[in-house]
């Protein structure tokens, strides 16, 4: 049977850099698998090769059977696959239910009709006039929104109607993730999800996290916080200079020497030092 996720032999130069250099891995439905390491180890770039934002020198990555590599993210989004950014990417001017109904687009069925060329021009007509199973599809995603946006207590639901610009950090951070959930994804990926947090969101995040692991979701989750990725890891992927220097169950990563040395022995460890070999 074909893997979830399969990830072949993946690589990315940018210039003289190796930033990935051969990924080997597969995803199994409902696992969580972290990868960590130091700053610059290509984390990043890795998510971005899975998830179409950029195109592998070589290599190939397959999900749910299908070969998607360098499938553009809109194709990615059909099939299942959300992402969220280590920086946060919200839609600043749209509220925080409109951030979250975008997120929710692959799936309206009612306003968009499938049909060829005309389809845009119907979407458009269906959008202005509302007949009622458009109306009805609407109730049902708001209703869906809300259920998502209150997977994060009342930080998000008290703010239905703000800007997403006007919101803390922290927040933005959520209304993202909520987003990503509105796809109602098969697969998750998550990029530092708790950068910049202080320690009580970053412990919210953490049972987030652990709520949709527990709900069957298949997530792969960068984190520097080594605390938390012990703790919501199923399996760990290390990387170092593009390159995969550990994997394993966590306690196993943990007592690597590998692993130790590429965290105590870089420079900048992007707030994975204290927390190392914990
Ligand atoms: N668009 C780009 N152009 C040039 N170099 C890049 C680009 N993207 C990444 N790199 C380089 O590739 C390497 C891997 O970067 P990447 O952002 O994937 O690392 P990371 O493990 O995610 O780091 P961090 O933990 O700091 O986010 C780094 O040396 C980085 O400078």
């Amino acid at each position: 049977m074909a893997a979830f996720l399969e990830v072949r032999g993946l690589q990315k130069h940018f210039g003289g850099v190796t930033a990935v250099a051969d990924a080997l891995f597969d995803l199994r439905e409902g696992e969580l698998l972290s990868i960590i390491g130091p700053n610059g180890a290509g984390k990043t770039t890795l998510f971005n090769l899975i998830s179409g934002l950029d195109a592998p020198d070589a290599g190939s990555v397959h999900f749910l059977g299908q070969d998607i590599t360098r499938a553009a993210p809109e194709r990615l989004a059909r099939l299942g696959m959300a992402r969220t950014f280590q920086h946060g990417r919200v839609f600043g001017n749209l509220s925080v239910l409109d951030n979250v109904l975008v997120g929710a687009h692959t799936r309206l069925r009612a306003v968009k009709p499938a049909v060829p060329v005309v389809g845009p021009l119907l979407e458009f007509a269906l959008a202005a006039v509302r007949p009622a199973a458009v109306k009805a599809e609407e109730a049902a995603l708001r209703d869906d929104a809300m259920r998502i946006l209150s997977l994060f207590g009342e930080r998000l639901l008290p703010r239905l109607d703000h800007p997403a610009f006007s919101l803390s950090y922290a927040n933005r951070r959520r209304v993202e993730i909520a987003r990503a959930l509105a796809l109602h994804p098969k697969l998750l990926l998550l990029d530092e999800p708790t950068a910049g947090m202080n320690p009580t969101e970053t412990a919210e995040m953490q049972e987030v996290v652990h709520d949709l692991k527990r709900s069957g979701l298949t997530i792969l989750l960068i984190e520097h916080k080594l605390e938390m990725v012990m703790r919501l890891s199923d399996r760990i992927i290390v990387m170092d200079d593009g390159r995969r220097i550990a994997e394993g169950l966590p306690q196993a990563v943990r007592n690597d020497p590998a692993v130790i040395e590429a965290y105590l022995g870089h420079r900048e460890t992007g707030g994975a030092q204290q927390e190392a070999v914990p």
